[in-house]
């Protein structure tokens, strides 16, 4: 079997062509394998591209437990630039994914963007005074840290905190991803965002649809789009319409997609 290995700002992906269909996706030992660090590839989730009629191309995505799971926006990015990789797109694409369809553009520079669902207005979270929840094709739970608040963003527990929350009773049994953001002195500058991954149960260095529910939730508190967020593997940009109802349409994630390897099992 061959693979390649993807990253977006650090979120990183194993990368198969399964347009033959000849990959097992009911082996979730294999998958959780494949994504291990120590024992695998390594990867925080593993994504399949198939032939789908009327599409360029479907996403099937797995967390790195092994378990399929909702949409992954920096995965996406990642499987529109392998999809040129492998010479199935040009510049544009209209994909299908968990979510529905998708619209993306490889720019010039090799930036990737990608459209993602229209999203409704930030919820109050049952967990956490003043935290937000959205659902950007994946859930996300959303705590802003108070500027006076001690510690940092650099020195929060996201592990801890974000582990807390992910299993918190409210968010029973699906769950959600946890983000954690810095407020900054100026909502032009980049936002800063930690984000822990339901399915990966840890840190990891970005997460896209995270960090879409961050620069949306962002609006209520001065952000214009296009919102930059400055995650742990990189910066990423978050462009949106926001309607009357408080609804986001339009919502365009941002960023660098890159084949890091490839190889064969
Ligand atoms: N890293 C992703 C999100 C992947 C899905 C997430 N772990 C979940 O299970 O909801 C992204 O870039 O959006």
């Amino acid at each position: 079997m061959q693979f390649h290995k993807y990253q977006g700002t650090g979120n990183d992906f194993v990368m198969i062509d399964d347009r033959a269909r000849g990959f097992d996706e009911t082996d979730q030992p294999l998958i959780a394998r494949l994504c291990d660090r120590r024992f695998g590839i390594g990867a925080d989730g593993l994504i399949l591209l198939r032939n789908k009629p009327d599409f360029d191309f479907e996403m099937v995505y797995f967390n790195a437990d092994g378990r399929p799971s909702s949409m992954c926006g920096n995965g996406g990015r990642c499987t529109v630039a392998f999809a040129k990789y492998l010479g199935l797109i040009g510049d544009q694409t209209r994909f299908l994914a968990i979510d529905g369809p998708h619209d993306a553009r490889v720019e010039p520079d090799g930036t990737v963007r990608l459209k993602m669902i229209d999203v409704n207005a930030p919820i109050e979270a049952e967990v956490g005074e003043e935290d937000v929840f959205l659902h950007t094709g994946s859930p996300h739970h959303i705590h802003f840290l108070d500027p006076a608040e001690s510690p940092s963003l650099a020195e929060f527990d996201v592990y801890g905190t974000g582990h807390d929350i992910r299993y918190d009773q409210a968010y029973d049994p699906a769950g959600t991803n946890v983000n954690f953001v810095e407020i900054p002195a100026d909502p032009a500058h980049a936002w800063p965002v930690r984000t822990y991954e339901r399915g990966v149960e840890n840190e990891t260095l970005s997460c896209g649809t995270g960090v879409t529910a961050v620069a949306l939730a962002a609006s209520q508190r001065g952000a214009v789009s296009p919102v930059r967020l400055q995650t742990m593997g990189g910066e990423l940009q978050v462009s949106f319409d926001q309607q009357a109802d408080g609804s986001f349409t339009n919502v365009w994630l941002s960023g660098p997609a890159t084949r890091v390897f490839g190889g064969e099992l």
